[in-house]
């Protein structure tokens, strides 16, 4: 890895001319996050849902859940509207706060090992606009997230440690995909949080 490539200063990163990041790594502290987690472990209804992918149904490698206002449909799947339980809308008002955003959904991914994980994909469903910002919050163990320019293949990688909170923003999501890749390292449990606002006339 290139040392450019390491992002371990909090701050605004540019990844091109209309497409940005803001990354804060400790944004809780460790005993808060593992209090999170532990929190959001016990709390939400997870499931492992069916998907469709490249024209089979396949089991998403992970588990998760979906609260907001709206419905959310992606890779063949609708997620129902359910409300915030208190420990998510708390994070929402922090995430909203830093990221000068307004949110009113959550989807919520629980990799329980190494094997799980999420395919390379951008976040760009009608619903969340041209230009939308999402924040992502990480809770347990780390993984790497990395993100790949659609073009020149240019990569960014991140470790997404527990507590951290990476902003995307700007044109990230059409020129730009990314990854949470699987690994052979035993790795324990990481959630992560990803706020959006799902603009209902679109
Ligand atoms: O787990 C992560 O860090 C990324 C999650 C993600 O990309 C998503 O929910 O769309
Ligand atoms: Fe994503």
């Amino acid at each position: 890895m290139h040392q450019q490539d390491l992002f371990d200063q909090p701050g605004r990163i540019e990844l091109d001319d209309e497409s940005w990041l803001l990354w804060y790594p400790e944004f809780y502290p460790l005993h808060h996050a593992t209090d999170l987690y532990d929190c959001i472990e016990n709390t939400l209804a997870w499931s492992q849902l069916p998907v469709t992918m490249f024209g089979r149904k396949l089991l998403q490698p992970r588990l998760q859940a979906w609260h907001g206002d709206h419905e959310y449909t992606y890779s063949g799947l609708t997620l129902p509207p359910s409300p915030m339980p208190d420990v998510l809308n708390e994070i929402k008002s922090e995430c909203e706060k830093v990221s000068q955003a307004t949110f009113n959904s959550v989807l919520v991914n629980y990799y329980r090992d190494g094997c799980d994980y999420m395919g390379w994909h951008q976040d760009n469903e009608k619903e969340l606009g041209e230009t939308p910002v999402i924040a992502s919050v990480s809770l347990g163990e780390t993984r790497r997230f990395v993100l790949r320019h659609l073009k020149t293949k240019e990569k960014k990688e991140f470790e997404l440690n527990s507590g951290s909170m990476l902003v995307m923003g700007g044109r990230t999501q059409t020129f730009w995909q990314h990854t949470v890749p699987k690994t052979a390292k035993p790795r324990r449990g990481r959630i992560n949080l990803t706020y959006r606002k799902i603009i209902s006339n679109h």
